[in-house]
């Protein structure tokens, strides 16, 4: 993109960027000074399990809509056509199963990182594999989530990159590690509804633009953008509905059902009843963030007067040439951006910061007073918050960037090749009774295997599910003075039928997390089988979740027994005494 093509900033844009940056700081800063003043690891890691189900809901749902997906979908949109939009169809399960199973059992638990559940099922070495496991995937994620937005408005408006990384990276850090998960979670409130507005601000305008609704509607119809139901069953195919609709399912598992930053916030709420309703309302804010995007990428496709080549950076082109006219608006939509990098990345740290303090650090200063565990945490959130990590993933997104577009596409397959198997563990843990820590472990090992490895071999593999780019991305792709990189990149594009291992390598990426769930769960049942599996006297009660005896519910119960459906008694003694006295149940 030539620099006289790019786009300028005017004084009120700044203005409500630094406002709306300020705004997320002062939330941060008030519940810093107010109620306990974060001086307990209760209240800062676990916002004193007080909150209610509202802001809840609406942080559940900003914890995973990044700017990755702000400008994602609707160049997937844009690209590809709708039909990635029939992952809403996975928000039905998606979101039920954590309310009715996982929920359930965590919340009873009284756990503050979700990887303890793993110490109390299987063992101490299992618990700290899922939570290396976890940072591994939330400082890659992180990285992803901070340089896409910097580096798509860098590539339009000049706005320098570092600064920006820096400006995202500091104003976090002061929020996340002065006002905990309070401040997290009201930030993330406040967030979303600046992400909604830009988002609706971009449609409004684009709508405009284009002659009104019904000029857009009719063009969508004859454009035929609107991607029919397309069930054909082959895995490879990257989006079908069973790939979004049924292994969306599992995606949304790994994310809304055993994920830290998600786990944390149902522990906050003040009952588990609210932590459920938090789970039911996310459901129709999850389907409007998805709905804004998809519209924003149909208006693109509509009101598209100039040619783009098809990176992400081409929607806020877009967008910035469609609001030049309107003041404020383009300084709008790089604040929702920027919410929506923001109150992911504050999500991420202040879980990274529980599990570290929790899963890695108290157990080995078990003496440690509240004082200091808190001073720790904070700590640990200065270090994540270091830009180390995301320097170095930033650094390496540097040099990676010609080959690995960051885009929706690579931010999905990171949840599918690493959530995927930390889901696997927990449901190998809460519906198999029988399985044991020596088959947790291999089960764990051998899906991250798998799932690296249909993952890697993916993006080096040529004929692999690589996206068949529309005609017109080509065509901008081919005009641009784009590097010569590109230009290979787009010669291996060629789409031959892939067969044997390459047929491996094509598996759509939609699967990952299913495919590599069900690997962790077979042989972590084999192992377990082969090295002696549990009795049902030997797992810790709470921890089991009676999947046969609520599918079989029908039985008589001494046929139950007999399929050892253990049924979830309360937590162990010992949990009980030392998680302090029991809230009244409201
Ligand atoms: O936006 C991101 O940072 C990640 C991409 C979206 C993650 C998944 S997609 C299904 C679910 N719905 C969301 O809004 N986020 C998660
Ligand atoms: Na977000």
């Amino acid at each position: 993109m030539d620099p006289s093509d790019q786009k300028h900033f005017t004084a009120v844009d700044y203005v409500i960027f630094a406002v709306l940056l300020a705004a997320s700081m002062g939330i941060g800063l008030y519940h810093a000074l107010s109620g306990g003043r974060q001086r307990t690891t209760q209240e800062f890691l676990m916002a004193d399990r007080s909150m209610s189900c509202l802001p809840v809901s609406l942080s559940l749902i900003a914890s995973f809509q990044s700017a990755v997906a702000i400008i994602g979908v609707p160049a997937e949109i844009y690209t590809h056509g709708t039909q990635y939009w029939f992952i809403g169809c996975a928000y039905f399960l998606g979101l039920l199963i954590p309310a009715h199973v996982f929920i359930p059992v965590l919340y009873k638990l009284r756990l503050s990182s979700t990887y303890e559940y793993l110490e109390l099922r299987f063992s101490k070495a299992v618990r700290i594999c899922g939570t290396l496991t976890f940072i591994f995937q939330t400082v890659v994620y992180m990285g992803v989530c901070v340089y896409t937005p910097a580096f798509a408005l860098n590539a339009v408006t000049g706005f320098e990159l570092w600064g920006a990384v820096l400006a995202t990276g500091l104003a976090c850090t002061l929020y996340t590690t002065m006002g905990g998960l309070k401040a997290v979670i009201w930030t993330d409130v406040f967030q979303t509804a600046v992400m909604f507005a830009g988002q609706l601000a971009v449609i409004v305008v684009g709508v405009n633009q284009t002659g009104g609704a019904s000029e857009v509607w009719r063009k969508v119809w004859e454009g035929n953008r609107i991607s029919a139901l397309n069930l054909n069953p082959d895995p490879t195919e990257r989006h079908t509905f069973w790939t979004l609709g049924v292994g969306g399912v599992f995606l949304m598992l790994s994310l809304y059902g055993v994920n830290q930053a998600q786990v944390q916030r149902y522990l906050s709420a003040r009952t588990e009843k609210e932590a459920v309703r938090s789970c039911y309302m996310a459901f129709p804010s999850l389907q409007l963030s998805l709905a804004l995007s998809c519209v924003m990428g149909l208006v693109m496709f509509y009101a598209n007067t100039l040619h783009f080549g098809c990176f992400p950076q081409m929607v806020i082109y877009f967008v910035m040439d469609m609001l030049e006219g309107f003041p404020g608006l383009p300084g709008l939509f790089v604040a929702c951006l920027f919410s929506a990098a923001l109150s992911t990345i504050s999500s991420a740290f202040n879980s990274l910061a529980t599990v570290t303090m929790e899963d890695l650090v108290k157990p080995h200063v078990p003496a440690m007073t509240e004082a200091r565990a808190t001073l720790v945490s904070k700590a640990l959130g200065w270090l994540f918050t270091s830009y180390a990590p995301i320097t170095a993933v930033t650094f390496l997104t540097e040099r990676a960037l010609i080959v690995v577009v960051f885009d929706l596409q690579v931010a999905l397959k990171l949840f599918g090749m690493v959530g995927g198997p930390v889901l696997g563990l927990f449901c190998l843990g809460m519906f198999f009774p029988w399985a044991n820590p020596t088959g947790a472990m291999a089960g764990l090992g051998a899906g991250l295997a798998l799932s690296f490895w249909v993952g890697i071999g993916s993006i080096f593999n040529r004929s692999s599910g690589a996206r068949p780019l529309s005609a017109g991305c080509r065509a901008a792709l081919l005009s641009d003075n784009s590097t010569s990189a590109v230009h290979t990149a787009l010669d291996n594009l060629t789409l031959s039928k892939p067969s044997g291992l390459n047929r491996f390598y094509s598996l759509s990426y939609m699967w990952y997390s299913a495919f590599s769930c069900f690997a962790v769960i077979l042989i972590g049942l084999i192992i377990s089988f082969l090295t002696g599996p549990m009795k049902e006297e030997d797992v810790t009660p709470g921890t089991i979740y009676p999947v046969f005896g609520k599918l079989l519910c029908f039985l008589p119960e001494h046929l139950k027994k007999k399929l050892c459906c253990v049924t979830p008694r309360g937590p162990t003694v010992s949990k009980i005494m030392d998680a302090g006295p029991i809230p009244s149940i409201s």
